[in-house]
């Protein structure tokens, strides 16, 4: 997978969050995004799951299935967690019966009948990481996964992802509190001043084979330039699950935007919702959406 020359504001006038970024993810790769809040990492993480559209620049060769668990799960669904991960299971085309291992290895049993709206921080957080697992990615997207995990969950967590990127798959991590620092074989990647690149110290890059290269920038430039060119006003859609998406073109829309109706209730970032439901309604998305999902 690999982004080229990728920048996003979320609107024209705006400062840049991300610019001039390139940045290959081979198959196999397991990248430790870090950087300080604000720095742009939820953005970065959502252009590569393809819930948001670069403003410029392009994504290609991203894997067929996606797994993406955002940061804080969005609780406010009508649905018990069995329900939720069964529905999902649906909407990703697998069978009811592979929620099951991921209730047992989430420790999700004790409340697998619970409201997703009762459930605690994170038993919310399991849920979010068992609806990106039912399906298996083979591009999985973790924005802060080990925060307010129990000590069981957080052991697991880089077994996990060893897994999945045993299999081939990519998996980005966004890691504030440094659960995959020391992880063997992860790449250590910082966003910073609209940039990303190799974090200080690197880790081993290539001890299971894996690797990433990274294209730098001239850091956020402010918008003095002309909107002449064919950039977004802002992000675009939402969606993962089976999203095969490429990312899009130099205009910002989407080549290959696939319904996601039913994705988007999982994917948006509560902190974010407002304004993307902001969004979504005023592109007429946002009651379809919910409709489908229900
Ligand atoms: N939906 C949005 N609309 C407008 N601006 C946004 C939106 N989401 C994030 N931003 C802004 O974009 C910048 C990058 O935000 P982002 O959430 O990607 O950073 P982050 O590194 O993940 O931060 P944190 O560590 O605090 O989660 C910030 O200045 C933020 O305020």
């Amino acid at each position: 997978m690999r982004l080229a020359n990728l920048s996003f504001r979320y609107a024209r006038r705006t400062p840049w969050v991300l610019h001039d970024v390139d940045l290959d993810l081979p198959p196999g790769t397991v990248a430790e995004v870090t950087g300080r809040n604000g720095a742009g990492k939820s953005t970065l993480l959502r252009i590569l799951a393809g819930t948001t559209h670069p403003s410029r620049g392009s994504v290609s060769d991203r894997p067929p299935v996606v797994g993406y668990a955002p940061e804080i799960f969005p609780v406010e669904q009508p649905f018990t967690v069995s329900t939720y991960l069964t529905r999902m299971a649906a909407v990703r085309g697998v069978s009811p019966s592979a929620i099951g291992p991921w209730i047992e290895r989430l420790a999700m049993d004790t409340f697998r009948d619970v409201p997703l709206s009762e459930l605690s921080k994170g038993s919310a957080h399991k849920v979010g990481l068992a609806q990106a697992l039912l399906a298996p990615p083979g591009l999985l997207i973790l924005d802060e996964p080990f925060s307010g995990l129990d000590a069981q969950t957080r052991a697991e967590l880089p077994q996990l992802i060893d897994e999945v990127a045993g299999g081939g798959g990519i998996v980005v991590v966004s890691d504030h509190q440094g659960g995959l620092a020391d992880h063997p074989g992860a790449v250590h990647l910082k966003v910073e001043n609209g940039t990303v690149r190799p974090a200080q110290p690197t880790g081993p890059l290539h001890s299971t084979g894996t690797h990433s290269s990274f294209g730098s920038n001239s850091g956020i430039h402010s918008d003095s330039e002309s909107d002449s060119d064919s950039e977004s006003d802002s992000e675009s859609g939402s969606g993962s699950g089976s999203n095969s998406g490429s990312g899009s073109g130099e205009g910002g829309e989407p080549t290959d935007r696939l319904p996601g109706k039913a994705v988007i209730e999982i994917l948006v970032d509560a902190a974010d919702a407002e304004s993307v439901a902001r969004r979504l309604q005023a592109e007429g998305y946002a009651v379809v959406i919910r409709t489908e999902v229900r």
